[in-house]
């Protein structure tokens, strides 16, 4: 069997620094682990990859193509759609080793994620080449700190889960950037608890919108804890302990399928299958 990671989240949420901090940890557990960047936009990164996705193409050939003509974000997916085309090329880079543990480091494309079909192919791709695949999806926890940004950033994360349908780990990134009080809030909506997480949309002043909408905000909220294997696991990547920590959680997930799964506790409960 051989192990693969999908680590994928909007820009800058902190991808590329993820896979070099693992790559470290391998380093210091004498463990291999690679990384395949997969980002044709891809600029710079620390880790040297096993396989660059830049060298079949890059976001700059679809741009500049008379034909093509695309602005980056369709330049991005055609990237992407491409690489599937010639998946023969990303084959014979992986090569066939057995147990080997690789990182693919995505471009930060959220629909690639939520909506379009291309990375479900390409996680399909991996399988049938016997790799165990995890999606882990990177949020930056600054845009989590509050009620209303903790509400949109899970239901993206639920958008993602629901779409790849695989095993799948959440991260709150660049934890280190945290002040004490911003942790302190955050604390209270780690557990699912539409409570928590709606008590402070009102704290923060109820404007005409929220006050308009609050019933669909309580759905939403409700929604999410019904979902209760939503979970965001903070990551601080300045702390040894915590890449570790990650690196276990998400072995798990990876060999034993201990992962969060998409169906929600109502749908279980009344799934026959699962009762008495
Ligand atoms: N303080 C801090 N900064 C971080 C951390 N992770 C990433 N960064 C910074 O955030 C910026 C973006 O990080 P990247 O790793 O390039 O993010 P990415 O998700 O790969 O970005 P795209 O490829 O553009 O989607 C860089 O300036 C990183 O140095 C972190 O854990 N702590």
């Amino acid at each position: 069997m051989r192990y693969a990671q999908l680590v994928i989240g909007p820009a800058g949420s902190g991808k590329s620094t993820y896979c070099n901090a693992l790559v470290q940890q391998g380093v210091d557990l004498n463990r291999n682990i690679e990384v395949v960047n997969l980002d044709p936009a891809a600029e710079y990164f620390d880790y040297q990859p096993v396989v660059d996705i830049r060298e079949l193409i890059h976001v700059q050939d679809t741009m500049e193509d008379e034909e093509l003509h695309f602005g980056p974000n369709g330049g991005l997916v055609f990237c992407i759609e491409y690489l599937l085309e010639n998946s023969d090329w990303l084959h014979d880079k992986l090569g066939d080793q057995e147990d080997d543990y690789i990182l693919f480091d995505c471009p930060g494309q959220i629909e690639l994620y939520t909506h379009l079909t291309a990375m479900k192919k390409l996680v399909k791709q991996l399988q049938d080449w016997n790799f165990n695949v995890c999606s882990v999806f990177l949020v930056d926890v600054q845009f989590m700190t509050d009620g209303a940004k903790f509400l949109s950033g899970t239901m993206a994360a639920l958008t993602v889960m629901v779409n790849l349908e695989i095993p799948h780990v959440n991260i709150l990134s660049k934890m280190d950037l945290l002040s004490v009080g911003a942790r302190k809030r955050l604390d209270r909506f780690l557990d699912p608890d539409a409570h928590a997480i709606l008590g402070d949309i009102e704290l923060n002043g109820m404007s005409a919108f929220n006050e308009k909408h609050r019933n669909l905000t309580e759905t939403i909220g409700k929604l999410i804890e019904s979902y209760s294997l939503v979970r965001f696991i903070p990551l601080n990547l300045k702390d040894h302990e915590s890449i570790a920590d990650i690196l276990i959680t998400i072995d798990n997930v990876i060999q034993y399928g201990e992962d969060q799964d998409v169906r929600s506790k109502d749908y279980e409960e009344e799934d026959p299958e699962n009762s008495d």
